[in-house]
């Protein structure tokens, strides 16, 4: 068939023709009379006027002819062979795991094309759309691909039931983009602001791409082709000339370099929750949302962000609504002692992990002080040691932050400091503000300068960011977790008592019948519950540490300088020597603690190393004290720590935590548990 002969059409506009279905169908009536045929190969994208001047359908028109005649034969499908297996979930350049749609509807087919989908023009749709003939779009390179179905809901209702409970079917991007605000308070109640704006902004030939007006009637806001905003600015600052001059209206702004996020689906604006979840799933992203406008179609809800953030945007939501799984990028910074029992840790989890509660952790990244280990997909944790070896590089902080963050298919970004630097828990505000979430079990950032405290602090709970450090205290004991639930519900904290150091703990419970004291130390920290310097835990440095953590959880606001503390280390190795040496040279002072030990012996005590937070008196100290044999702090064993919180609602007995308070593999559960914690927050099933 030569679709001139029968195919007639009126042009409406440059690009655009009506067809006239009462005269083709006139026509092809006596075409068909003429031709009779079981086949019919028709010509693509040619027709005529009324006049019979030949004339194209103008863009896309194969397709669109491929419509008009499926709709003028009453077709009970057409078929669209492309190059592309079917419509995708989101574009699968920039979302790999983007999923082929089963079926769209012809109504979120036209959202999806518009907000621009490699998915059929709307104007194609349109002729099937009156008789219900629905269209499959086929991939001619792999036919084994069934395609995408694009028909009325009802059909999809009929074949899968299922399918109509996916809400959101797709998102999509429009990058280059400005949003324009006109802002004023003369602008509320006055008919006709918006009709002047958008006249104006049609005198310039721009196309407005989304409005948004709120009901104050403030301001309009709408978004533009970046390329366009420049006229559009000058035109609108040269109508509103007298508005602006009088302060009617305040400002013309422009914001640049934006996109445009829609999410697609027939039901999803009507549903409730679905926009609750899209939106928390850019909150947790941290993406900032800087327009939304939600027509009352129903099909779509759109959001204005900034361009940096467009890919980042469509993977966070597109993996919360397609995956259901909770895929968290992660970076471990210190593979010491504890870091590398948490990566082994991680690597007999992660299949359980995966399986029964949807939770993908990536460990894109491990850094030691000398060399790191990248890699895009995820580290092999059965490997990463040797792997280190082979593959290392030097140690680069920057570097290192920026490949696990800037790795955008994961949307959440975690990192892991399981070193005991200052320096490296000076970069936790900077990541915490570039919305990466910070987990640690290192004390520093916690009880250095209070100020940097409370910031973190504040930063924190201004965001959707998390930091998490529960192993500062008590290794995987749930001590800030109890310290939080007391605080939270109302209760009020009197007095926090306790043994914090398993290291002291485990000296002190050991020290006895004839045992040496630097044995005992030495013992300590061949059990992995010392700091890499014990030094640091026999000054009492890292109890108080672990007291001013508490104390400042807990609302008091103190320096670590505040804290008195008993010193155990021997005045001559305090300063200087290196852990090894401070460890050759202990012995020499084994006689002055025994001395210590037998004293409190021969009175029937024992010897504790405790710390106290009086919040009562707005306090802490730390300092060795001797116990009666039947008090309970005399009864510990190992690295036992022992908390007692007194508080209002637990005054005469208090709330006691106990257990094994260092250790490789309890602390590095207790980091694990605020991972799995974090996952939750970010949407895994609890
Ligand atoms: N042991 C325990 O029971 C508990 C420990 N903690 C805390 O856990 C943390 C780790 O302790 P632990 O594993 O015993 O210590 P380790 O000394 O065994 O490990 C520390 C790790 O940090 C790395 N590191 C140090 N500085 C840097 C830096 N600037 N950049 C990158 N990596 C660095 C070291 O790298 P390299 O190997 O290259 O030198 C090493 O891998 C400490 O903060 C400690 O207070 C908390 C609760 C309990
Ligand atoms: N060195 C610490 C480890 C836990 O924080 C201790 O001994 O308690
Ligand atoms: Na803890």
């Amino acid at each position: 068939m030569d679709t001139r002969e029968v195919l007639i059409v009126n042009p409406t506009h440059a690009d655009q023709v009506d067809p006239d279905y009462l005269e083709t169908e006139q026509r092809l009536n006596k075409w068909y009379s003429l031709n009779p045929s079981k086949v019919i190969i028709a010509t693509g994208f040619i027709a005529s006027t009324p006049q019979n001047i030949p004339t194209t359908l103008k863009r896309d028109g194969s397709d669109f002819s491929a419509a008009i005649m499926g709709a003028i034969f009453r077709a009970r499908q057409v078929t669209i062979w492309t190059d592309v297996d079917g419509v995708y979930s989101a574009d699968p350049r920039k979302v790999s795991d983007a999923v082929i749609l089963k079926t769209l509807s012809y109504q979120e087919a036209w959202e999806m094309s518009y907000f621009g989908a490699n998915v059929l023009h709307p104007r194609t749709i349109s002729p099937v759309i009156r008789y219900g003939i629905p269209i499959i779009i086929r991939n001619i390179f792999n036919t084994s691909a069934s395609g995408t179905k694009i028909c009325h809901p009802s059909i999809i209702e009929n074949e899968d039931k299922k399918i109509l409970k996916d809400y959101v079917k797709g998102f999509t991007t429009i990058d280059n983009l400005a949003l324009v605000n006109v802002e004023g308070t003369g602008m509320a109640g006055v008919p006709g602001t918006a009709s002047t704006i958008f006249s104006a902004v049609k005198e310039v030939g721009a196309n407005v791409i989304m409005i948004s007006q709120a009901s104050s009637e403030h301001s309009v806001c709408f978004a533009v082709p970046e390329k366009e905003v420049k006229a559009v600015a000058e035109v609108l600052e040269s109508i509103f000339d007298s508005a602006l001059f009088a302060g009617r209206i305040s400002q013309v702004a422009v914001i640049s370099n934006c996109s445009i996020l829609a999410a697609v689906g027939q039901k999803m604006a009507s549903t409730p929750g679905v926009s609750a979840t899209l939106f928390n799933a850019l909150a947790q992203a941290n993406i900032n949302i800087l327009a939304i406008a939600q027509g009352c179609s129903e099909y779509n809800v759109t959001v204005v962000l900034k361009r940096e953030d467009s890919i980042k945007a469509l993977r966070a939501v597109h993996s919360r609504f397609y995956n259901s799984q909770t895929t968290m990028a992660m970076g471990i910074i210190g593979p010491g002692l504890i870091g590398s029992t948490l990566l082994d840790q991680l690597r007999d989890q992660a299949a359980t992990l995966k399986e029964e509660s949807n939770i993908d952790l990536r460990v894109m990244g491990i850094m030691g002080s000398k060399s790191m280990l990248l890699d895009d997909l995820g580290i092999d944790l059965v490997k990463w040691r040797e792997i280190r070896e082979e593959k290392g590089e030097v140690a680069d902080l920057e570097k290192f932050v920026q490949h696990v963050h800037g790795n955008h298919v994961i949307p959440n970004t975690v990192l892991v400091d399981c070193t005991a630097d200052s320096v490296i828990a000076s970069h936790y505000d900077d990541w915490l503000r570039k919305g990466i979430h910070v987990i640690t079990p290192n004390k520093k950032a916690n009880s250095g300068p209070l100020s940097e405290y409370l910031r973190l602090r504040a930063l924190q709970r201004q965001s959707y960011t998390h930091y998490f450090y529960e192993a500062t205290v008590g290794a995987g004991l749930p001590i800030i977790g109890t310290l939080r639930g007391l605080l939270e519900t109302g209760d009020k904290i009197l007095q926090i008592e306790g043994i914090f150091s398993g290291t002291l703990s485990y000296i002190f419970n050991n020290f006895k019948d004839g045992q040496v004291f630097s044995e005992v130390v030495a013992e300590a920290k061949e059990a992995g519950y010392t700091e890499p310097d014990p030094r640091d835990d026999l000054s009492g440095t890292d109890v108080a540490r672990k007291v001013i953590i508490l104390a400042r959880e807990s609302g008091l606001k103190l320096e670590l300088s505040d804290i008195p503390v008993e010193n155990l280390v021997p005045e001559p190795l305090r300063v200087s020597a290196s852990t090894q040496e401070f460890m050759q040279k202990l012995p020499k002072f084994d006689q002055e603690f025994s001395k210590k030990q037998e004293d409190a012996d021969t009175a029937g005590e024992v010897l504790r190393y405790v710390g106290v937070v009086d919040a009562t008196n707005q306090k802490g100290m730390v300092e060795l004290r001797r116990y009666k044999k039947d008090h309970p702090f005399a009864q510990l064993s190992g690295s036992d720590n022992i908390i007692a919180f007194t508080t209002r609602r637990y005054r005469y007995q208090p709330l006691i935590v106990r257990g094994p308070g260092a250790g490789a593999q309890v602390t590095a559960g207790g980091i694990f548990s605020d991972i799995l914690r974090l996952a939750s927050y970010l949407g895994a099933p609890s």
